[in-house]
C-alpha cells in the first residue's frame, strides 16, 4: 500500500479563516493533538506575518518532537530569515517557500514577467537552501498556470534542491479530472521529477477540495495538504480527515493510505473547533454530529439488523463510541423498541403501541426526542389513573395589560363535553379557575412546580402540583411542549387521583360507622 504523507496546515492556512486568531497556548494545544493524530508535517505559521506568529511557530517547533515543523515564507530573504529565527529550536525544521505562477497573479499582483518569477523563486530557494536541508516550494495558483511554464518552474525547483514541490489549486477552481491531469503531466514531462515529492494543496471554493486531492493521489501525488475540519481561507482547505477516511474506506480502489492514527480524528476535530470557534456543521463528512446518526425508521431498522446497511465506516474508527439512532418523527417501532430496551423497559405489544403513538405525537412537536422525554412518557403511562376528567381543548388569552382568560373543554362524566371560561391573576390561575368551574370540584392548590425535561426551546415542560380537599391530598404531573398545557394536565391528573382517593376514604369512613 502506498503511503501518502500528510502536511497539516491548520495552524497556518486554517488560521487564515476569517475571525480565527490562535494564541501561542492554543497553537501548542492543537500541535500536541496533531502529533497524536500522527501527521507527518505541520505548518505552524507564517513567521514574517507578525512577532506573535514568529513566537508561536518558535514555541511549536520546540514543543513537538515527532513531526517536521514548517514555517511559510514569501520568496524574500527577510521572510526566510524570519523562518530561520522561528525554527531555531526545531528538531526537524523545513521551510516552505511560495511564489505565484499564474498569468493573473503575475500580471496583477506580483507585476512580474515569467522570467522574473523564475529568477525570484530560484534566488529564494538558493538562499533558503543555505540554512535548510528540507525545503518545499509552492507554485501559488498553479491551478491557473500554463502547463509548460509550470513544468519549467517545477524543473527549476528540483534542480535547486527542493524536496517537495507543491501544486496548489489556490482558488479552488479546478475539477478532479483537470487537477489529476496536472500531476500526470508533470510526472511525464519534468526531468528528474522522481527526485521530489509532489504535493496536492486544494481549496474548497466549489466544494471539490477532497475530490481534487484524491484525484491528485490517483495521479501520483505523494503528499496531501489540508486542515482539520477543512477550515481555512474563504471556503476552506481540503479536510484532512475526509481524505484519510476516503483512502481507508476505499483502500482497494486507491491503493494508498495515510499513516494517521484514525482513532484520534474525532478528538482532534473537537479541539480545533473549540479553539478556533469554527463550528463543525452537523452534516460535515466524517466529523459532523450527524455523520454517524440515523433518524429515519427504515434506516434505523436496517442499522439494528446489520450496520453495514447504512454505514460505510464505523464510528469507532475515528474514535467515537457508537452510532446514534436519533428518535424523531421519522423513526419507527424497531428503533423505539430498541431505545426502550436500552432504558430498561420491555413492554407488551399493546403497551408498546400505545407508548409509540404518544411518542409520535411528541415527535411531531419536537425536533429530537431525548431519553428524558421517553422516560417521562413511560412514567406517565405507568402512573395512569382512571381519568374522570380529561383535557380536550385549551385556549388562553394573555396580554400584559389585560386580564388572563382561559377557555377549556373537558371530557367528563356527563356525556356532553364541559365548557368553561374563567379569568385569573395569571394564565395558570385562569386555567385552574376554569377547571374548578368545569368540574365543580373545590380544591386547594398546595404546591406548583415546573421544570424542563430536556434541553432547547422545544423542550418538554413538566409540571408538578399538589391538590388537597379536606384531609385528602393528591399529587399530579403534566407533560407537554407547552407549559400552560402541562399545567392544565398536571392539575387534572391530581384532581383525578384525588377523586379516586376520596372514594377509599369515603369507604373507610362508612366502614367506621
Ligand atoms: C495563498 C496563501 O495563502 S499565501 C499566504 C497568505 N497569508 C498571509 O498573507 C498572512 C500573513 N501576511 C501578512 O501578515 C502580510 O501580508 C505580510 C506581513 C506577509 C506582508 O505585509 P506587507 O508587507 O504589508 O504587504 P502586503 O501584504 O500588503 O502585500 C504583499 C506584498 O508581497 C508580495 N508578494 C506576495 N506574494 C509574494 C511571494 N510569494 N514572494 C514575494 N513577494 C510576494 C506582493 O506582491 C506585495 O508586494 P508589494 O508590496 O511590492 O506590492
Ligand atoms: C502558500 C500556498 C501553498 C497556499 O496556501 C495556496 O496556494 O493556497
Amino acid at each position: 500500500m502506498r503511503k501518502i504523507y500528510v502536511f497539516d496546515t491548520t495552524l497556518r492556512d486554517g488560521e487564515q479563516s476569517p475571525g480565527v486568531n490562535l494564541n501561542t497556548r492554543e497553537k501548542l494545544e492543537i500541535a500536541y493533538q496533531l502529533e497524536k493524530l500522527g501527521i507527518d508535517r505541520m505548518e505552524a505559521g507564517f513567521p514574517a506575518a507578525s512577532p506573535g506568529d514568529l513566537a508561536a511557530v518558535d514555541a511549536v517547533a520546540r514543543a513537538v518532537k515527532n513531526v517536521t515543523v514548517i514555517g511559510l515564507s514569501r520568496s524574500r530573504e527577510s521572510d526566510i530569515d524570519a523562518v530561520r529565527e522561528a525554527l531555531k529550536g526545531a528538531q526537524d525544521p523545513c521551510i516552505h517557500l511560495f511564489l505565484a505562477t499564474s498569468p493573473i497573479h503575475r500580471q496583477h499582483k506580483l507585476r512580474m514577467e515569467k522570467a522574473q518569477v523564475l529568477e525570484t523563486a530560484q534566488a529564494a530557494i538558493r538562499y533558503a537552501k543555505k540554512y535548510f536541508s528540507k525545503l518545499e516550494f509552492s507554485l501559488e495558483d498553479a491551478g491557473r498556470t500554463e502547463l509548460d511554464f509550470m513544468a519549467e518552474v517545477v524543473a527549476m525547483a528540483i534542480r535547486e534542491g527542493a524536496n517537495v514541490v507543491n501544486i496548489p489549486d489556490t482558488v479552488g477552481y479546478l475539477n478532479p479530472s483537470e487537477y489529476g491531469a496536472i500531476f500526470k503531466y508533470l510526472k511525464e514531462n519534468v526531468p528528474d521529477i522522481d527526485r521530489v515529492q509532489l504535493s496536492a494543496h486544494c481549496h474548497n471554493d466549489l466544494g471539490m477540495a477532497t475530490a481534487n486531492t484524491l484525484a491528485a493521489i490517483q495521479n501520483g501525488a505523494d503528499q496531501i495538504e489540508g486542515t482539520i475540519n477543512g477550515i481555512g481561507e474563504r471556503a476552506g482547505n481540503t479536510a484532512i480527515e475526509e481524505v484519510a477516511m476516503a483512502l481507508e474506506t476505499r483502500s482497494e480502489f486507491f491503493g494508498a493510505k495515510t499513516g494517521l492514527v484514525l482513532s484520534e480524528i474525532s478528538r482532534t476535530s473537537r479541539l480545533v473547533s473549540k479553539l478556533t470557534g469554527m463550528v463543525v456543521p452537523g452534516n460535515k463528512a466524517i466529523v459532523g454530529a450527524n455523520a454517524f446518526a440515523h433518524e429515519s425508521g427504515i434506516h434505523q431498522d436496517g442499522m439494528l439488523k446489520e450496520k453495514t446497511t447504512y454505514e460505510i465506516m464505523t464510528p469507532e474508527t475515528i474514535g467515537l463510541k457508537e452510532s446514534k439512532l436519533v428518535l424523531g418523527k421519522h423513526s419507527g417501532r424497531h428503533a423505539f423498541r430498541d431505545k426502550l430496551s436500552d432504558l430498561g423497559y420491555d413492554l407488551p405489544e399493546d403497551e408498546l403501541n400505545a407508548a409509540f403513538a404518544k411518542f409520535k405525537d411528541l415527535a411531531d412537536k419536537k425536533k429530537e426526542v431525548s431519553d428524558e422525554d421517553i422516560l417521562a412518557l413511560l412514567e406517565e403511562r405507568l402512573v395512569n389513573t382512571p381519568e374522570v376528567f380529561s383535557l380536550r381543548t385549551l385556549y388562553v388569552t394573555y396580554g400584559n395589560e389585560a386580564t388572563p382568560t382561559a377557555k377549556l373543554v373537558l371530557n367528563g362524566p356527563p356525556e356532553e363535553p364541559i365548557v368553561a371560561v374563567a379569568e385569573g391573576n395569571g394564565s395558570v390561575d385562569a386555567i385552574y379557575n376554569a377547571i374548578d368551574q368545569a368540574t365543580g370540584e373545590e380544591v386547594k392548590l398546595d404546591d406548583y412546580s415546573i421544570k424542563s425535561v430536556s434541553q432547547g426551546k422545544d423542550a418538554q415542560g413538566e409540571v408538578h402540583v399538589i391538590l388537597s380537599q379536606g384531609i385528602v391530598a393528591a399529587a399530579g404531573r403534566g407533560l407537554s411542549t407547552d407549559i400552560l398545557e402541562a399545567s392544565a394536565r398536571a392539575y387534572l391528573d391530581a384532581l383525578n387521583k384525588l377523586i379516586e382517593k376520596r372514594k377509599t376514604y369515603t369507604k373507610r369512613e362508612n366502614a367506621h360507622l
